[in-house]
């Protein structure tokens, strides 16, 4: 198969950061995708519905001449959020989920929960008024081990607040292991699973033999080879409770080439060309739809996209530039580190 038509895809996890940051990233993901979920974690956060709104038009003001994208806006949970005010931005169409960060678990989460029992009204309200929680699923205990977090938050965290709240609508955000995997594929209620680009690409090896690799570094972090694996076999198995949020993030290269790198891999530019070599690889290009464009918008209660995009497998490499010039610095796009041959034509 050369070529391949699908429904304009949808990126149901994405930082976009504000500023000038803004303003470099987001033509990148406006001009192959239709909506995106938005993540709050700025400094400070996206806390309140009356943030998410200036936000929101931030977003819209940077969006190049043209471009057709929506940005679907999320609120950062705190254990000081009010249920109404939540409520009301879902009323009012405002946003289409919130976020819960466990405080400290990754990039600008210090606002985050620590104690969970403070959010349940938040969690009550959400689940009568049909509204998704996102969650980054990692405990933040240090005696945790790193490649662990994922794992002992699904049993110590995730399925307890499931349990205290029925009814509630979760997406466990870039699931990284076959634990994660498997909790969201036999879970009862309203559960899926998004996952990022580059942990179908990359396993712990790509980061750590032969020589540290910042730009590959990102939270959760990527596991060993068998959870990349469970990630792809996941993700082309047309199952609907799997599908596609990028996490693309940017970081300026001062920020990752450091003795403390920040955590993110900015994958927004060339994220269909390696999906569609990943898809392809698994021999379940026909899956590529389903994964990229109509299981999230069904997560979400959303119609998918009416347009259509078409991939061409080329018999040279596509070439991307290997960095993105922002007005805060350099951010380097995610390199597979092998050619890539799908372009988005
Ligand atoms: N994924 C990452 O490694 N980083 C994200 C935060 C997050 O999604 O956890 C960021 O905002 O930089
Ligand atoms: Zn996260
Ligand atoms: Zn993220």
């Amino acid at each position: 198969m050369t070529s391949l038509r699908l429904r304009r895809p949808d990126d149901w996890h994405l930082h976009l950061r504000d500023g000038a940051m803004l303003e470099a990233v987001l033509p990148e993901t406006a001009r192959h995708f239709a909506r995106a979920i938005i993540m709050p974690n700025l400094v400070p956060p996206v806390v309140r519905g009356s943030d998410a709104a200036a936000y929101r038009d931030r977003i819209l003001a940077a969006l190049p001449e043209g471009a057709d994208f929506t940005p679907l806006m999320t609120l950062y949970l705190t254990e000081e959020t009010d249920a109404r005010d939540v409520a009301a931005a879902h009323a009012s169409g405002l946003i289409t989920a919130v976020k819960l960060y466990p405080a400290g678990a990754t990039t600008n989460s210090a606002s985050g929960v620590t104690d969970f029992d403070r959010v349940r009204g938040v969690l009550e309200t959400m689940a009568e008024i049909g509204l998704p929680l996102c969650i980054h699923g990692e405990v933040t205990d240090p005696q945790v081990d790193i490649f662990d977090r994922e794992q002992v938050f699904l049993d110590t965290v995730l399925d307890p607040l499931r349990r205290a709240t029925p009814g509630l609508t979760v997406t466990l955000e870039h699931v990284t292991t076959s634990h994660g995997i498997d909790y969201v594929a036999d879970a009862d209620g309203k559960i899926a699973g998004t996952i990022t680009t580059h942990h179908l690409m990359i396993n712990r090896n790509h980061i750590l033999a032969g020589g540290i690799r910042p730009h590959y570094y990102c939270l959760p972090v990527a596991k060993r080879n068998t959870h990349q694996q469970a990630l792809r076999r996941a993700a082309t198995s047309g199952n609907p409770r799997f599908f596609l949020g990028t996490d693309s993030a940017p970081h300026t290269d001062p920020n990752k080439e450091s003795a403390c790198g920040c955590a993110g891999c900015f994958t927004a530019t060339n994220t269909l060309s390696c999906l569609a070599h990943v898809f392809e690889e698994e021999n379940a290009l026909d899956q590529l739809e389903g994964f990229a464009s109509l299981h999230g918008p069904a997560h979400y209660g959303l119609p998918p996209n009416t347009d259509m995009i078409t991939l061409t497998k080329q018999a040279t490499p596509v070439t991307y530039p290997a960095k993105l010039e922002t007005g805060d610095g350099p951010v380097t796009l995610f390199d597979p580190g092998h050619p890539l041959y799908w372009a988005v034509t």
